[in-house]
């Protein structure tokens, strides 16, 4: 239903364009008004569609009624329906917005009017929307732009910027006016224009939108942008303009470096790092750099996915893993040294540090990082060290330190229980000789079999201890009733004296035992120690191969042994040494044949000092070299001296000590002393023991027979009482064989040492060796000797050892000797 306002002061009038209305097929009501207020009023209430107005009325006229209109509702067709009112007037109504005019008396025009300034008006409505859609599309847009947080504009094809939104010219740092109209080039850098045409040309050319980045060397800052360029087609499809949106990545790329960084850090760091995901139940790793690779032998693929635990292998009850369960539970760090396996199941220590990674977003740690520390090395290195500071390198036994710990535990337990246990000082005898003649290595060698040995002789409880050089203690607490120290001590003598093989050589060695009980012999370590080496000194002392228990008066010994040692040093060079001869007389008759020379010293205040006092001590040091040429120089000298006074040639036998034996110059100084004396070889006999060849018997061989090759004569003293078999003797070049004094004491009592005197003089004669019995001191035994063919005979029954000029004296008595009936 149209709606028309109908300004009209007739009704009829109103009523006659009414049914012209309706007569054209509108259906339509009106309202009409006469006034000015009326007209007001009505176009507010009433919602006209449509305003025909008379042009002059009585209290209104249609212009001012065309001027309201306009006003108030200037989209609403107004038509003059009037009179004639005149051309001009009509032109000036039509001038000011009325739609039409049409004539009273022509009213059939007024339906096309309606329809035509209806239809025009509804255009009118068409295009205020539309302008009113634009300009709002057009301010959204530009609100839209210019609250873009990223850079946007719009260029021309020729690359002008035609628009650019309040970020890019933010971003640009120039006014906004600078921008608009310009081209790249006279705002960037010529390399950045060109590269950001070519892309812009790109996008034109392919009709679509690219990315690219770019860097903005700005003022004080350079500034990376991601940029999408996309063509803008115009209403006629045409790519006239280009958009450009950037949005700024330094801080993005900045931290995507950083973060590449970290993540690099974290691959090429030396340390293992690995991460665990701690609310999964399983907790399993989620990451693991190289370095754990290397360190675990787990490649990332096989350890991620996997609780941690695979590395304690079967190794599970390791304390220290509660401290890292502990910090996982409390989501705080932890620290843990943990025994961990390889991949190939060797061990490694892991010295473990766990943290939690804070969240983000401040909620419970997820993840915790580990970083482990393979303190293997570090860990070998400290028990190297306990090792060093408790062991001995190079037998791996107990070292002085220990020892003196496990004597402390023996003692206390020993206290405890009203116990005893014994402390045995053991060192070996000539010790010094293995190293000088086969070398240290070999040495070392002796020393480490040996250890092995001692450690075989006991039982578990008991320690063995390298207190250094030859000397082992022995701590024995586990002494039984079942078996006494005596037989421990037995042991030990019987397992030493088996040869050992070194460097392919057979060598057989003997040890000096001293023994201390505990607490008789000292209530604590060091007393102990000290006595059972006292022991052991006097062991020494008394001939190799020996043990002793202590004794209190040890303790002077030892002292008076250790003065006599320093004096011994000056013995020499104060000419205290002296030579007895014990003569050597022939069984056949009775003459004196030879003599020993045995040597004394004069100690200024000690007085005579027998040589096994002193002879042991000068071969533990090696004095025994100097002393020993002394001994053959003087001997030759004196013999020949005897000789040069007429007497008739005798031999003069010269003990040997083995550390001579095994001096390389001694066949150039027994040469060098006949030369001296002028004493004829036949005349010196050199003494060597059955022990001393065992050491190195080859060489001793070849020594031996250089010498023998001098015409120097050799015997073999203390026969029979070596370890040795017979066999060898063959091979020696000696002259003579000396029994033994202890088979010579019970020769005449005892069955047993009849016999082996008997086979000892067999043997030398089926060999062609003189025989020469020592330490003759009975009658009866000089009678079974003479019966039995020695060929010699020595000792107290003929003569004691006297010096050199007694047995000048004995000598110019006819040089005869029968024993004393
Ligand atoms: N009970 C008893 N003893 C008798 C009898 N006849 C001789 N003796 C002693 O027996 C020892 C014999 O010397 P040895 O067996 O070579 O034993 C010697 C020898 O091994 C060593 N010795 C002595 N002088 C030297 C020397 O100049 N150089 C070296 N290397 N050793 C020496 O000292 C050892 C002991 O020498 P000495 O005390 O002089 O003791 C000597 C001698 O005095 C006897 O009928 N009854």
């Amino acid at each position: 239903m149209l709606r028309i306002l109908m300004v009209e002061d007739s009704p009829t009038d109103a009523e006659l364009s009414l049914r012209e209305l309706k007569r054209a097929g509108m259906t339509c009501e009106f309202m009409r008004v006469e006034t000015e207020q009326d007209f007001r009023d009505q176009i507010q209430d009433y919602h006209p569609q449509l305003i025909l107005s008379d042009y002059s009325l009585p209290q209104f006229d249609g212009m001012s009624a065309l001027h309201i209109a306009r006003e108030l509702a200037p989209e609403i067709p107004f038509i003059f329906v009037s009179g004639t009112i005149g051309e001009e007037t009509a032109i000036h109504s039509l001038k000011n917005g009325a739609a039409d005019y049409i004539i009273k008396n022509n009213l059939s025009r007024l339906p096309s009017a309606v329809t035509s300034a209806l239809e025009r008006a509804e255009e009118k409505i068409m295009h205020k929307r539309m302008e009113r859609e634009l300009e709002n599309s057009n301010r959204l847009f530009r609100v839209f732009m210019q609250n873009l947080p990223a850079i946007a504009f719009i260029k021309d094809q020729q690359g002008q910027y035609i628009f650019a939104n309040a970020s890019t010219v933010d971003a640009l740092q120039l006014p906004h006016e600078q921008i608009i109209g310009k081209h790249d080039t006279l705002l960037f850098p010529p390399q950045l224009a060109q590269e950001m045409r070519a892309a812009e040309q790109q996008t034109l050319a392919q009709g679509e939108a690219i990315q690219h980045v770019r860097q903005f060397p700005l003022a004080d800052d350079v500034k990376l942008w991601l940029l999408t360029t996309f063509p803008v087609q115009d209403m006629d499809g045409n790519f006239n303009h280009i958009g450009g949106i950037g949005i700024d990545i330094t801080e993005q790329r900045k931290a995507e470096e950083a973060l590449l960084l970290r993540n690099h850090a974290i691959e090429a760091s030396a340390t293992p790092i690995l991460i665990v995901d701690v609310t999964q139940p399983a907790m399993p790793l989620i990451y693991v750099n190289r370095a754990f690779e290397l360190v675990t032998g787990y490649s990332s693929q096989e350890a991620v996915g996997r609780n941690c635990r695979f590395l304690q292998g079967h190794d599970r009850e390791q304390p220290e893993l509660e401290k890292i369960r502990t910090a996982i539970r409390e989501r705080c760090p932890g620290y843990a040294i943990l025994r961990n396996y390889r991949k190939d199941g060797s061990l490694f220590w892991n010295e473990l540090y766990v943290a939690p990674v804070p969240d983000p977003h401040g909620g419970e740690p997820r993840y915790f990082v580990g970083v482990q520390k393979d303190i293997t090395e570090i860990r070998q290195y400290q028990e190297a060290l306990e090792r060093q500071a408790n062991y001995d390198t190079l037998t791996g036994l107990a070292n002085r330190n220990l020892l003196k710990e496990r004597m402390q535990q023996a003692i206390s337990e020993a206290r405890r229980h009203n116990w005893t246990f014994s402390v045995a000082f053991i060192d070996i005898d000539n010790f010094k000789r293995v190293n000088d003649s086969m070398g240290h290595s070999a040495g070392d060698e002796l020393i480490r079999l040996l250890g092995q040995r001692l450690q075989s002789c006991l039982r578990d409880g008991d320690t063995v201890a390298r207190l250094g050089g030859d000397e082992f203690v022995l701590l024995l607490t586990s002494q039984s009733l079942d078996e006494s120290i005596h037989t421990v001590v037995q042991r030990i003598r019987n397992t030493i004296i088996n040869p050992f093989i070194i460097t392919g050589r057979q060598l057989t060695v003997t040890c000096s035992i001293g023994l201390a009980n505990f607490p008789h012999d000292g209530r604590n370590a060091d007393t102990l120690l000290s006595n059972a080496d006292s022991a052991m000194y006097q062991a020494k002392a008394s001939g190799s191969n020996n043990f002793r228990f202590y004794a209190k008066e040890m303790n002077a010994e030892l002292g008076h042994r250790l003065s006599l040692e320093n004096d011994l040093w000056h013995a020499l060079e104060n000419q205290q040494l002296v030579l007895h001869y014990q003569p050597q007389v022939c069984m056949r008759n009775s003459q004196i044949i030879g003599m020993e020379a045995l040597i004394r010293w004069q100690h200024p205040k000690l007085g005579m000092i027998p040589p096994l006092q002193f002879i042991p001590l000068s071969e533990d040091d090696g004095l025994i070299v100097p002393i020993g040429i002394w001994v053959m120089e003087t001997a030759a000298h004196q013999n020949r001296q005897l000789q040069l006074a007429g007497y008739p040639p005798i031999r003069v036998a010269v003990n040997l000590s083995v550390r001579q034996l095994e001096q390389k110059d001694l066949v150039h100084c027994i040469e060098k002393t006949l030369q001296h004396s002028g004493l004829d070889p036949q005349c010196l006999e050199l003494e060597i023991t059955e022990s001393m060849l065992m050491h190195n018997i080859e060489e001793s061989i070849i020594t031996l027979n250089r010498i023998s090759d001098l015409g120097v004569q050799l015997s073999l003293d203390d026969f029979g009482t070596g370890y040795s078999s017979l066999s060898y003797l063959k091979r020696l070049p000696i002259n003579r064989l000396k029994i033994d004094k202890s088979f010579i004491n019970d020769i005449t009592t005892t069955y047993n040492d009849a016999i082996i005197a008997r086979s000892i003089i067999a043997l030398a004669h089926s060999l062609e060796i003189q025989v020469i019995a020592e330490g003759v001191e009975s009658a009866d035994q000089y009678a079974f000797l003479l019966e039995n063919g020695c060929d010699e005979v020595q000792g107290y029954l003929l003569s004691r050892p006297r010096p050199f000029e007694e047995m000048e004296a004995l000598l110019r008595d006819g040089g005869r000797l029968l024993p004393a009936s």
